[in-house]
């Protein structure tokens, strides 16, 4: 049985949950100290152990799985990585900050083990990231939400969300910038830099459209490799529209190959 860490419980760990491949359990889940007791009550019946700091589990999980949002990788990455325990996350956008990428990759090195980016909502980054071996000249990213999904974020002060009756561009800027911005809803931006022409030079709009319920992301890169446009238009989570399906499903299939010889 392989045994997984999870850093944080809201909508996308759930949904894992609820997904994991026979053969993988969950043994422990990290959250704020503040929602301990209550997690802990709420998941009394199980052999979870709920704790505060990764530093409480005396055992390696097999996988330590981050589902909790930029603060949470910042505050448990380093020690994970050098633990030696192996890290795959979802909350990229975090990495736009240099300083802390920089801290992730030396504790992965000194500590043996790994951070594996996980492809969240969006597809394609196999196929970018071996276009960028000959060159990449151009990559733009576009992401298309309904009003729901920007809610709680500085789209807010950008646009009226209540009453906009068109699709709006309501931000253009860098990857890095996107991210840092909208830290719940813009960590495809970071993806997508970290594996075609980085966080300065990756292009990216954000749009709100009243007419959608999809997360819809769409990708446009141009090389010495050819051409590739790609649309991804991905149902949200039900209890948690800024987050689609599809990045919870990646953190599944992460699971499932803890199971798989053939990668
Ligand atoms: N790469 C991608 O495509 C995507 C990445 N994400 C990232 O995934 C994160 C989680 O998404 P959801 O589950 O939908 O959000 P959510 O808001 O439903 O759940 C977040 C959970 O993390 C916990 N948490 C917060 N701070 C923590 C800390 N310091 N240590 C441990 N746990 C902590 C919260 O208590 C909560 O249980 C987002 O914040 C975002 O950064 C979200 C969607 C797509
Ligand atoms: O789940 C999505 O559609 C994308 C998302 O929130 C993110 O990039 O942070």
């Amino acid at each position: 049985m392989k045994k997984i860490m999870l850093i944080g419980y809201g909508a996308m760990a759930r949904e894992v949950v609820s997904r994991l491949p026979k053969g993988v359990q969950v043994a422990w889940v990290v959250v704020p100290p503040e929602f301990r007791e209550k997690l802990a009550g709420e998941l009394a019946d199980t052999d979870i152990a709920v704790l505060d700091s990764v530093t409480q589990a005396y055992t390696a999980p097999d996988l330590v799985l981050e589902c909790a949002g930029h603060a949470a990788l910042a505050e448990h990455g380093e020690t994970v990585l050098r633990k030696g325990w192996p890290l795959a996350v979802v909350s990229v956008g975090a990495l736009s900050d240099a300083l802390l990428y920089a801290k992730l990759r030396c504790a992965a090195s000194k500590g043996h083990s790994s951070l594996k980016i996980l492809s969240g909502a969006v597809a394609g980054m196999d196929g970018l990231a071996a276009a960028r071996e000959a060159g990449l000249e151009e990559v733009l990213y576009v992401s298309r939400k309904s009003p729901q999904s920007w809610h709680g974020s500085p789209a807010e002060t950008l646009v009226d969300l209540n009453t906009v009756d068109k699709a709006t561009v309501f931000f253009e800027g860098s990857a890095g910038e996107a991210a840092r911005l909208f830290p719940a809803n813009a960590n495809v931006a970071a993806t997508i830099a970290l594996n075609g022409v980085g966080m300065d030079a990756t292009r990216v709009q954000l749009v709100v459209d009243p007419h959608t319920h999809r997360n819809t992301h769409r990708i446009h890169a141009r090389g010495a490799f050819g051409e590739m446009s790609i649309e991804l238009a991905g149902h949200p989570l039900p209890s948690n529209p800024k987050t689609s399906m599809l990045a919870a499903l990646s953190a599944v299939r992460a699971c499932r190959q803890l199971l798989e010889p053939v990668a």
